[in-house]
């Protein structure tokens, strides 16, 4: 059974067109990252898989549960980071991990609770008094209570230092060992390169990408390039490179010659590199970064596919955003 299952959901909030028609599945017991830049349509998509937001057409599945017509059902099963909860002021950090572990009916320990997340030293502390990772962490703590079948964490590591977003993505590999599905949103791509088992590409309210992290790497093949050291530099050795099928962006720096090639023309641009009377010294091959490969998805360069396709509106406007 799948833990997540869009079919054909489309979100307009008047003239803005949020989610188009989009269709997602994410396995029970993976890790999925729900990539995209600002505006992309990712908090929406959460929201209508807690049943804040109703989709203008189309069907969502969570937990094997209609969205609409079971959201309590799914609420029981399903622990939640929303984006941009506020913590009450007055309360401790314990009253508010009190707080979720009666309305789950379980048997958490709070104290156990905020250890984990990191928050032991000040659970007796009022949360307004809490620094912004501070009160992430401990959203994050009550998001754990009762042992959830499902996270969906929206942004999660904002507000969080570097050892803060690692201890996150310890705690959601702990949860997905434990046998959970974790969900959970990023524009922030770092994030998804460590923990995905998949990740989807969320663009302009159209998923452009899903694949894993590797075959999303796999899918640039063609844009990796091949660093040849050689002893000198032949005239007209570049443009017999260059003139390979499968070859693009030759250049050379002193005696460093680089290549852009798929891999199946690699081992031709070694020969004709030797054939001209060059010795090859070294070779390496630099893959495109999934940096990059990210940008490709999400800005108003083509969209390249691994099995989706699609993604037509550019936001070279949130490319920046996206690279932070
Ligand atoms: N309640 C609303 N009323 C009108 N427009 C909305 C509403 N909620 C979202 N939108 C619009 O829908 C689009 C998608 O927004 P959404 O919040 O889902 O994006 P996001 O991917 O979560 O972005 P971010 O990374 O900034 O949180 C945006 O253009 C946004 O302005």
């Amino acid at each position: 059974m799948s833990a997540i299952e869009l079919d054909g959901v489309t979100k307009r909030f008047g003239d803005v067109t949020a989610l188009e028609n989009c269709d997602l599945d994410v396995h029970e017991g993976e890790i999925y990252g729900f990539l995209g830049p600002n505006g992309a349509g990712k908090s929406t998509t959460i929201n209508i898989l807690l049943d804040f937001i109703r989709p203008t057409a189309g069907s969502a599945r969570v937990l094997g549960h209609d969205a609409q017509a079971e959201s309590q059902q799914i609420r029981e099963r399903v622990g939640v980071l929303p984006e941009g909860f506020d913590v009450y002021n007055r309360l401790t950090g314990r009253q508010h991990l009190e707080f979720a572990i009666n309305s789950k009916g379980s048997d958490d320990d709070p104290d156990a609770l905020a250890e984990r997340v990191g928050i032991a030293d000040a659970i007796d502390r009022k949360a307004g008094g809490y620094s912004k990772g501070m009160a992430q962490r401990l959203v994050l703590a009550m998001a754990l209570v009762g042992q959830p079948d499902l996270l969906i964490l929206d942004e999660p590591s904002t507000g969080l230092d570097p050892n803060g977003a690692r201890e996150m993505r310890e705690i959601i590999r702990a949860e997905r060992d434990r046998g959970a599905t974790v969900f959970f949103s990023s524009h922030i791509l770092g994030q998804v390169d460590a923990i995905c088992d998949r990740v989807g590409i969320l663009r302009g309210g159209e998923l452009v990408a899903e694949d894993t992290v590797e075959g999303l790497r796999d899918a640039t093949s063609a844009e990796a390039t091949l660093v040849v050291e050689v002893d000198r530099l032949p005239d007209g050795v570049l443009e017999e490179v260059r003139a390979l099928p499968s070859v693009s962006d030759v250049s050379a720096e002193g005696t460093t010659i680089r290549a852009s090639c798929d891999d199946s023309a690699k081992t031709k641009v070694l020969g004709t590199i030797e054939d001209s009377g060059a010795t090859v010294e070294d070779f390496s091959t630099e893959d495109a970064s999934l940096e990059e490969l990210f940008a490709s998805y999400t800005n108003d360069s083509p969209v390249r596919s691994t099995g989706k396709s699609g993604g037509t509106d550019g936001q070279a406007s949130e490319h920046e955003e996206v690279r932070t």
